[in-house]
């Protein structure tokens, strides 16, 4: 066991920790149970950690496998899910067998969709390699891939046995990849730690930088905040909406542009939407909607969308998970750190909240 190493759990029907620290990649293989084939999905950007994973495990005795996916969104797709369950079942790969994803969001994604599907669900253990992973998309359980129609429409809540958040594999990840992240630790400040929003503001041109002396601090408390409102919804029924803050917009953004956009770009454009919508609501105050526009650009990330697309955004939106029917619902904010939903906003607000991000 690692000796710089915070531990946060995660309740609910399968509790589980994130471990956060350096050096834990050989924390692995007790998360594995009693596996005897493990299938470590990765994209090639992580080929030479996947490796050594593999061959720890192999030293070990263990039966591992590294499989290859494509980069990002393009492994969220039901094609690549379909090459991963062909290989475990070429492998032979039974219920007490274990799937690892090693990568950002996207990988986890998948990873977690295939042991969630596979012989109807085998154990899955998170390496988020980026950002968003591991202050996000490794934590909660939430797997899927994307389909034609919109983002993350299939998938299932399939909560991993461990998450290993290895801060030294940020250490290769694009600037603009962890840029992306921030846009997740960003959410989590206003709806429920503004604290993180302190954190950056202080110096955003620090917090943008791999390695900064904040960096653990904002995905503790990142992950802090996930954890508390996971451990208690792990379903979504009610609280767990809140994590959605920026996303109905958001989603509908990376659709239209065929997911060729990094996810935090897009939910960046989204949370200022999202304060847009709250303050011409008359719940949230000019000030924190404004701080949203300001500590988001301080970072570098995008702001504002094109002035034409709104009709198809909005089409897009109304395949959101949180829409029920033909009732759109979002997340606004009642005030900073005071997230709550709202069901089918006038859509004449909607278009005057969308000229606010053109
Ligand atoms: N399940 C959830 O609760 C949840 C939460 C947030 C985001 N997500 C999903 O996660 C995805 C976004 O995650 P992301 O931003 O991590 O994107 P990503 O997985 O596409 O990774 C971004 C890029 O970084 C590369 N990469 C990853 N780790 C690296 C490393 N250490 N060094 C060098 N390159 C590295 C990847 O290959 C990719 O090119 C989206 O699909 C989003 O929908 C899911
Ligand atoms: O964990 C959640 O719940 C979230 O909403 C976190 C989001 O940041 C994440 O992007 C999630 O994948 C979105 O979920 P979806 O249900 O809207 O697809
Ligand atoms: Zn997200």
């Amino acid at each position: 066991m690692s000796a710089d190493l915070t531990r946060i759990p995660v309740a609910g029907p399968a509790p589980y920790d994130v471990l956060v620290g350096r050096g834990l990649l050989g924390d692995l293989p007790p998360l594995l149970g009693a596996a005897t084939h493990v299938a470590l999905i990765h994209p090639a950007a992580l080929r030479a950690t996947a490796e050594a994973v593999r061959d720890d495990l192999v030293a070990q005795g263990l039966d591992a496998h590294a499989l290859e996916v494509p980069d990002g969104e393009d492994a969220k797709t039901l094609q690549v899910a379909g090459f991963c369950w062909d290989v475990l079942g070429q492998v032979g790969f039974t219920r007490s067998d274990a799937i690892v994803g090693i990568g950002g969001g996207a990988t986890t994604d998948l990873a977690g969709w295939v042991a969630a599907a596979w012989l109807r669900g085998v154990r899955v253990v998170h390496i988020p390699t980026t950002l968003a992973g591991m202050v996000d998309a490794a934590v909660g359980g939430k797997t899927g891939i994307n389909t034609d129609t919109g983002k993350n429409l299939v998938g299932a809540f399939h909560p991993p046995a461990g998450v290993i958040c290895d801060l030294n594999t940020l250490e290769t990840l694009p600037p603009n990849d962890y840029l992306a992240g921030l846009a997740e630790v960003v959410k989590c400040g206003f709806i429920a730690d503004p604290a993180i929003l302190d954190l950056i503001e202080a110096d955003p041109v620090r917090a943008g930088r791999p390695g900064n002396g904040v960096e653990r601090e904002l995905i503790e408390r990142s992950v802090r905040i996930k954890a508390a409102v996971v451990s208690v919804d792990l379903t979504e029924q009610g609280v767990r909406e809140i994590l959605n803050y920026g996303h109905t917009l958001g989603h509908a953004i990376e659709r239209a542009e065929r997911y060729r956009w990094r996810h935090g770009a897009a939910i960046s454009i989204g949370l200022v939407y999202a304060a847009a919508l709250g303050r011409m609501l008359g719940r949230l105050d000019d000030a924190t909607a404004d701080r949203h526009r300001s500590i988001l650009q301080s970072l570098g990330l995008p702001t504002s969308y094109r002035p034409d697309a709104f009709g198809a955004l909005l089409e897009t939106m109304r395949v959101d998970k949180k829409a029920r029917g033909n009732r759109l619902r979002f997340i606004v904010l009642d005030g900073l750190a005071k997230p709550v939903g709202v069901d089918d906003p006038d859509p004449a607000l909607l278009a005057a909240a969308y000229s606010e991000v053109c």
